[in-house]
C-alpha cells in the first residue's frame, strides 16, 4: 500500500477496462485499488492478473462496488449507461472522484448524475483523449469564422461492437459546431437519412456513421461550401490515449469542489 491515490476501475474486462488496468499499474502517481465487474462475471472472485491472461496482480475482481470504491480515492468508469448511473450514485456516497467515460447516455440519464455531482466531483467526456478535446476546439472556432453556405457534417468509425451512435465523441463535435454557431444542436441535427430525404436543409449539422472491424475511432468535422471544403480529422489508433486522459481526470479531480467537470476542464483548454 501506498500513499498514491487510489484508483477503482468498472467493467474490469472490457476493452476499456483492461486497457484502464494496464494504464493504472503503469503509472507512477496512482495505484491500482480494485476492479469491478458485475454479479455473475465470471471474473468475480478471481485474481484480476490471472483473468487478464498474466500473473497475479493480489487483486480480487469483486461485485461489491461500494466495498471497492469505499477503499479509494477515483473510480474510472467506462461501462454502460444503467450502471454509470448506479456507479454515480455509489461512487458519491463513497466520496470518490468519478470518472465517466460511458458513451450513449440520454438526457434524462445524464441528468439522474447531478444529485451525485453535488456530493463529488464527476468528470463526464465521450472523449478523454488531448487531441479530440483539441479538435473540439478548433471545431468551434472553425464554425464560428463560417457561414451556412458551409454545410457541417460530423463523419464517425468504430469497431463492430460499438453499441451507440453516433458515438459521444461525434455528439461532441456537433455541440461544438453549434456553439460556435450560436445555435442549438437539437434544432438543426439530422442523424438519420434514408430514402427520399429531400434536400439538405441550409445550417442543419448532418452526422454519418461507419461501423466494422476493429477502427478505435475515427472523426472528421467536413465543412463543405460550394468550391471548397475543410475537413478537421482524428484519428485514434491505440485506446492508451482515451486511458491515459481518464487517469489524469482522476487525478486533476482530487481535492476539487463537487460538481460536474470535464475534459476541457481537466486539461485546461
Ligand atoms: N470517453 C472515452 O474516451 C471513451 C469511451 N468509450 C466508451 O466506454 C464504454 C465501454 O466501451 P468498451 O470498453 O469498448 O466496451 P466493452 O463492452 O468492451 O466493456 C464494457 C464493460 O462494462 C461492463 N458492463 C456493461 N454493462 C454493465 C452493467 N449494467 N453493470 C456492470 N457492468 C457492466 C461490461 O461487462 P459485461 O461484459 O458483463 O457486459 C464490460 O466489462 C462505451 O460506452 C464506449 O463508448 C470507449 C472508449 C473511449
Ligand atoms: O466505443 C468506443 O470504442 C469509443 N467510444 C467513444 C465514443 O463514443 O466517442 C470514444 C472513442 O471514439 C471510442
Amino acid at each position: 500500500m501506498t500513499d498514491l491515490p487510489g484508483i477503482v476501475i468498472t467493467g474490469a474486462s472490457g476493452r476499456m477496462g483492461q486497457m484502464l488496468i494496464k494504464t493504472v499499474l503503469e503509472s507512477d502517481k496512482a495505484r491500482l485499488a480494485g476492479a469491478v465487474e458485475r454479479t455473475g462475471h465470471d471474473w468475480v472472485g478471481r485474481d484480476l492478473g490471472e483473468a487478464m491472461g498474466g500473473t497475479p496482480l493480489g487483486v480480487t475482481v469483486t461485485d461489491d462496488a461500494l466495498a471497492a470504491f469505499t477503499q479509494a480515492e477515483a473510480v474510472i468508469d467506462f461501462t454502460a449507461p444503467e450502471a454509470t448511473i448506479a456507479f454515480a450514485k455509489l461512487a458519491a456516497q463513497a466520496g470518490c472522484v468519478h470518472v465517466i467515460g460511458t458513451t450513449g447516455m440520454t438526457e434524462d440519464q445524464i441528468a439522474q448524475l447531478a444529485p451525485s455531482a453535488q456530493k463529488t466531483p464527476i468528470v463526464r467526456a465521450g472523449n478523454m483523449s488531448l487531441g479530440v478535446n483539441l479538435l473540439m476546439q478548433l471545431t468551434k472556432k472553425v464554425a464560428a469564422a463560417l457561414d451556412e453556405d458551409f454545410d457541417i457534417e460530423v463523419i464517425e468509425a468504430h469497431h463492430h461492437h460499438k453499441v451507440d451512435a453516433p458515438s459521444g465523441t461525434a455528439l461532441m463535435l456537433g455541440e461544438a459546431a453549434a456553439e460556435g454557431r450560436g445555435v442549438k444542436l437539437t434544432d438543426v441535427e439530422d442523424r438519420a437519412r434514408d430514402g427520399i430525404t429531400g434536400a439538405r436543409k441550409k445550417g442543419d449539422i448532418g452526422f454519418s456513421v461507419i461501423r466494422g472491424g476493429d477502427i478505435v475511432g475515427e472523426h472528421d468535422v467536413l465543412f463543405a461550401a460550394a468550391g471548397e471544403r475543410i475537413i478537421l480529422r482524428h484519428m485514434a489508433t491505440d485506446r492508451a490515449i482515451f486511458a491515459r486522459g481518464a487517469v489524469k481526470a482522476a487525478l486533476w479531480g482530487q481535492g476539487k469542489a463537487p460538481g460536474e467537470y470535464d475534459m476541457v476542464d481537466v486539461l485546461g483548454l
